[in-house]
């Protein structure tokens, strides 16, 4: 299956969600303002957030229809979606120099993380760039043995220490190693733990203490991980996260296993911070830098452009 159709695939739950919210509301005799509040309604029911949903609402008042089809609909849908992605939809860019170019990954417990991280090295080794990982997440052996499965399944190198180690010692390590070996780039998995956010703070700091003394721009990416299946709960995510981790860019996983797919649009149009990948699947290559135009049919359940 190309990446396309798993996209595509990967976002029919939300697709469903939405068509199903909606379905009815073309059938009404006139495109009238208690019409286009139930539209509105069915796009927030659906996890686009209420500021999506309101633009959405605003897009097809202003076209003046007296009338519309569910086909119509789901063009205008798919264009105005496509209007709020577009902006945020950045691949990673790799310009750190000298390098390594560092990137932290930040994200709660079983939000994807460690997946993610062996999904966006492979990417990067694609795209020829050199990866280490680090296994920064030192608080449990079965994050750090992890991450050194992903390792040996994409072919990149991993750092790591005892359960318990020091994060920010590691780190400096992965540097150094980088360096030492011409390496591109050093992705860091870490703790994040929101429950203990305190901690987490300190360790962050701490890692950031450490590599700004061998790089003052580093780190270069502080990417959050979200779970989309969790819904609205990913956009508080983002807000504490932002607040205490300095996030740089969002990557978004799980697509496929939710209906609330939605939220991909909301966090867009909330936060407007980048948006570099979106994973659709367990699969080495189930995650990608998206095309705004093909998201945003998937999610409006028509078929690619
Ligand atoms: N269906 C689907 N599953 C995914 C995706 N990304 C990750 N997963 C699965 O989600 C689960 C959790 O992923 P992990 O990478 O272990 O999450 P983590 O955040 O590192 O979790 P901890 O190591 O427990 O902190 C695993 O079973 C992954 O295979 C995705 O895009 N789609």
């Amino acid at each position: 299956m190309s990446w396309l159709e798993r996209l595509t695939g990967g976002f029919r739950k939300t697709s469903d969600r939405v068509a199903e919210n909606l379905s009815g509301l073309t059938s009404k005799a006139a495109l009238d303002t208690a019409t286009l509040d139930d539209i509105e309604e069915a796009l927030i029911a659906s996890d686009l957030g209420p500021e999506a949903s309101k633009r959405i609402r605003d897009a097809i008042a202003a076209r003046k229809f007296e009338q519309i089809d569910e086909r119509g609909l789901r063009t205008i849908l798919a264009e105005e979606i496509e209007k709020i992605l577009a902006p945020v939809a950045k691949p990673l860019d790799i310009y750190g120099f000298p390098r390594p170019h560092v990137i932290l990954v930040i994200g709660v417990n079983g939000s994807g993380k460690t997946t993610t991280i062996g999904k966006v090295g492979h990417l990067l080794q694609e795209q020829d760039y050199g990866v280490l990982l680090a296994a920064g997440d030192t608080f449990r052996a079965a994050a750090i043995e992890q991450l050194q499965v992903w390792g040996q399944r994409i072919g990149a190198p991993v750092i790591a220490g005892k359960e318990g180690s020091d994060a920010a010692g590691l780190v400096w390590d992965g540097v150094k190693q980088a360096t030492a070996q011409g390496i591109d780039v050093l992705i860091v998995d870490t703790a994040g733990r929101l429950q203990n956010k305190s901690h987490l703070m300190e360790e962050l700091t701490k890692v950031r203490r450490v590599l700004g003394k061998l790089n003052e721009e580093a780190p270069h990416d502080v990417l959050l991980v979200l779970d989309a299946t969790t819904g609205q709960n990913a956009l508080n995510q983002i807000e504490v996260f932002q607040e205490t981790a300095g996030v740089t860019g969002l990557i978004m996983t799980k697509l496929d296993g939710t209906a609330r797919g939605g939220v991909l649009v909301a966090a867009a149009e909330k936060f407007g911070m980048p948006i570099h990948a979106i994973g659709v699947g367990e699969g080495v290559d189930d995650l990608r830098p998206f095309d705004p135009r093909a998201v945003a049919r998937a999610i409006a359940g028509l078929p690619p452009a």
